[in-house]
């Protein structure tokens, strides 16, 4: 309730990141970032911040009031004259309206940045998990992100509160400085006199502390990021022995970070000693005239209290530097938070594949360019329904990015991809997650437990298929011996790589659709347990095409098809027996051993 004159409350310094490490989204037009942020806060919590504003201007209403009130209580109760109890009644009434309103105003403010963080942060992953992940990647490194949907949408989600009660805010000096112009034209004279430089102190304030919170934020993300690469590449840098040198990189912009800090201190710091001279200068000078006045007679003793307390509530005009200070950044905060929100979706269409497809995969004159180059040129490819197609080619051919078009984790710059009839971009996205089972070479595991980490996916499979996608890819034996089976929680089970590996595979076939596809999903098993989970694809996971991204020449002899792959384009589509005629082809499997050479010939 207390309106103190001269900067307030909330420090300068944000507290959160992020930075623009990568290019374009980070220089789109400020305000397509910042509008969804602060509109959709806003309309998050329309009726909590419409309240809080109620309850903020009520209570400036109030404590506008109460000097005249007390002003008025005074002069009655030295000139005896009646209505002396009534007048202390309504100043009772005004300070504990003040001091309710004010509680409230906590309370709803609190409420309405909790709620508006909340969607933000909903709004933001759920807008992150319908972006192509290479686009992502491509704007924003991980620890970027993070800072952005946490710390950023925390500092954002106040902006609909700071705007609310920074209303009341500029209330209450105006409707001071009206009343004090009420009550005797010259002393609101006398505080006009000095309101160009309190004017000039808070543009300067805004404007400086602005770009300042930026930076800073920028900073920290920058900060953030570099931490969650260090601590991706733990044991790469604890096999290097390079703690030290990683820990001065990691914290290398801590500099920048503490020059931008002190630069944002400076900055508040001049506002609040600036404002700290010339309020009390403002109020004595107000004081001083109205003694005059008092003198002669044009002023009552009440009229002088009640225009002491004017002035100061007039001269809280410097306690706007906090509100501004607060607005600053979370503007800058919703303007990272808002970038994300910039990128546009993947786009979906809502056609069903028909029931009866086997899998048939086609790929017309697919083009993909990956920074700046062309890495899939013009590729031509159908994989009939119900085929095992092998992919090789030497490493960096486009294998990869070919697996990702294939299931529709990337789209291509031009062509088309096809799954029975139906292109990808138009399909419905739920069926098409249900039909396009993946495997990586290095899966990510999500889940408590090993046997939800096998589950995993857009569908809970029964315990059953389970323990029968785990058996097929050779996964079961090893996950029987933990000390709770499937059970075993997922973050304290001890997995080799190719344990890894292989719980990557059961779970791909535990929800294998009409077409699977494996990247590399074999390259860390030997080659006994291979040949098993290539018998296991053929007779006990769901039939339909397959796409294997292969290295080994067991791996391409055992397809119905092989498609080879050279700079990016199809070189050639025919059965593994046909192609190992070409030296060339051959060629493709020279790091594999001269044994399965041998054999596969
Ligand atoms: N996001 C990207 N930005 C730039 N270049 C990329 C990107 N993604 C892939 N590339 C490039 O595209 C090329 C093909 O990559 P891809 O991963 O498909 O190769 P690959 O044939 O699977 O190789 P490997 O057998 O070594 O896994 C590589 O030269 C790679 O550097």
């Amino acid at each position: 309730m207390s309106r103190t004159p001269g900067p307030s409350s909330s420090p300068p310094p944000a507290s959160l990141p992020p930075s623009p490490p990568r290019p374009s989204a980070t220089r789109r037009r400020p305000d397509a970032a910042l509008g969804p942020v602060l509109t959709g806060a806003l309309r998050h919590s329309s009726v909590l911040t419409t309240a809080a504003c109620l309850f903020s201007v009520a209570s400036a209403g109030a404590a506008v009031a109460l000097p005249a009130a007390l002003g008025h209580t005074l002069d009655l109760v030295l000139d005896s004259r009646p209505g002396g109890q009534a007048a202390i009644a309504l100043c009772a009434v005004l300070l504990i309206a003040e001091v309710l309103l004010d509680a409230l105003v906590a309370l709803t403010g609190g409420v309405t940045s909790a709620r508006s963080t909340a969607w933000l942060r909903r709004r933001g992953i759920d807008h992150l998990m319908s972006l192509a992940p290479h686009r992502v990647a491509d704007h924003f490194t991980p620890g970027d992100l993070v800072t952005r949907l946490t710390g950023n949408a925390a500092d954002a989600g106040t902006a609909p509160t700071t705007a609310a009660t920074g209303l009341a805010a500029l209330i209450t000096p105006i409707g001071a400085l009206i009343a004090l112009a009420l009550t005797d034209i010259w002393l609101a004279a006398v505080f006009l006199a000095g309101l160009p430089l309190l004017t000039w102190l808070l543009r300067t304030f805004a404007r400086g502390s602005s770009d300042s919170v930026q930076r800073y934020q920028r900073v920290q993300a920058d900060i953030a990021t570099r931490l969650v690469e260090a601590l991706g590449g733990a044991r790469t840098i604890a096999a290097a022995g390079t703690e030290r040198r990683e820990r001065t990189r990691v914290l290398a912009p801590l500099c920048e970070l503490g020059a931008q800090g002190r630069h944002m201190w400076q900055i508040y710091g001049r506002a609040v000693v600036g404002s700290s001279i010339l309020v009390p200068l403002l109020t004595t000078a107000v004081l001083a005239v109205g003694g005059i006045r008092l003198a002669h007679g044009s002023l009552t003793v009440g009229e002088l209290l009640a225009a002491s307390r004017y002035a100061a509530l007039t001269a809280g005009l410097g306690g706007v530097v906090g509100q501004l200070n607060a607005l600053v950044r979370s503007r800058a905060a919703a303007h990272r938070t808002g970038e994300l929100l910039t990128l546009p979706p993947v786009p979906h269409g809502s056609r069903p594949l028909p029931v009866d497809g086997r899998g048939r995969l086609e790929l017309r004159a697919v083009t993909v360019v990956r920074g700046g180059a062309a890495v899939l040129r013009g590729v031509d490819l159908v994989v009939p329904g119900g085929v095992t197609m092998a992919v090789v080619g030497h490493s960096g051919a486009g294998k990869s990015l070919l697996a990702a078009v294939a299931g529709r984790l990337t789209d291509p710059d031009s062509g088309q991809v096809l799954l029975d009839g139906v292109p990808l971009c138009e399909a419905d996205p739920a069926q098409l997650r249900r039909e396009i089972g993946y495997a990586f070479e290095r899966p990510v595991l999500f889940g408590d437990t090993v046997g939800a980490a096998i589950g995993f996916g857009p569908y809970e499979p029964p315990a059953h298929e389970i323990e029968a996608a785990s058996r097929a890819a050779g996964a079961d034996s090893f996950l029987r011996l933990l000390p709770d089976g499937y059970a075993a929680p997922l973050a304290r089970a001890p997995l080799s790589g190719g344990e890894v590996q292989r719980l990557g595979l059961a779970r791909a076939f535990a929800h294998a659709g009409r077409l699977l596809v494996l990247d590399d999903a074999t390259s860390s098993l030997d080659s006994v347990t291979e040949l098993h989970v290539s018998r296991a694809l053929v007779h006990d996971v769901r039939t339909g095409s397959r796409l294997l991204i292969a290295h080994r020449v067991s791996s391409a002899a055992r397809a119905d098809l092989v498609a080879w792959m050279e700079h990016g384009r199809i070189r050639a589509v025919a059965p593994h027996d046909r192609l190992w005629a070409d030296p060339d082809y051959r060629a493709v499997f020279a790091h594999t051993g001269d044994e399965e050479n041998r054999a596969a010939s």
